[in-house]
């Protein structure tokens, strides 16, 4: 399973810095939705020219103008690129044909979906890499929140998939048992007195 950083952090700066103290231990470098946001695609640029061995991942969670968007973000140096899961067949697969002018993949995002075995499975067919399997900052901030259903929705799919929702040392193990291709840690990391650290046991903990 492979470890995957999610920086949601505000400035190039931040994430530069984040980015190399933690690079050693993960496999893919994510700029989170609001770092693009904040700071534009220059941030991926930055990113995957400071970690060129990384796989940068760039979180645009796009929902409409599928190729356009998947386009800029591939050209900035993403290698891989998020759309929506709740948006159109033809956003995800014009993302998809992106995609594929670029050598470059295609992450579907499950935030939001209620069935997200079934549309896992949609994407999958409509060419997606991987789908992730997503419980946003907001879901997670409810009362009684767990991954327990994330888990079971990847398990149910049959399908490559990550799992984003506050995965931290607690329960990194049960996402890897549950079959996840990508372990996803933002504020576990991001939010750590030692963010090293953090993603040290994160790693140390993956068998
Ligand atoms: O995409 C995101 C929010 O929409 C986050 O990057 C993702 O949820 C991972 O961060 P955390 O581990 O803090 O949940």
């Amino acid at each position: 399973m492979k470890l995957q950083v999610a920086m949601d952090l505000l400035t190039v700066e931040d994430a530069l810095k984040l980015a190399g103290q933690v690079a050693e231990y993960v496999d893919i470098i994510e700029l989170g939705t609001p770092l693009i946001k904040a700071a534009g695609l220059s941030a991926v640029t930055a990113v995957k020219n400071a970690h060129p061995d990384k796989i940068v991942f760039a979180d645009m969670k796009t929902m409409d103008a599928g190729e356009l968007e998947a386009d800029i973000a591939f050209k900035a140096g993403a290698d891989l690129v998020t759309v929506l899961g709740t948006a159109d067949d033809s956003t995800i697969a014009g993302a998809v044909k992106a995609a594929q002018a670029h050598n470059k993949g295609i992450v579907v995002d499950l935030i939001g979906v209620a069935d997200k075995a079934t549309r896992a499975k949609e994407a999958r067919a409509l060419g997606a890499k991987f789908v992730e399997m997503h419980a946003g900052l907001d879901e997670q901030a409810q009362p009684g929140f767990d991954l327990k259903g994330l888990l079971s929705a990847g398990e149910a799919a049959r399908v490559p998939f990550s799992v984003a929702g506050g995965v931290n040392r607690s329960t990194i193990e049960d996402v890897q048992r549950a079959g996840a291709d990508v372990a996803v840690a933002g504020g576990a990391i991001y939010g750590a007195a030692d963010p090293a650290q953090a993603a040290k046991e994160l790693r140390d903990a993956i068998v």
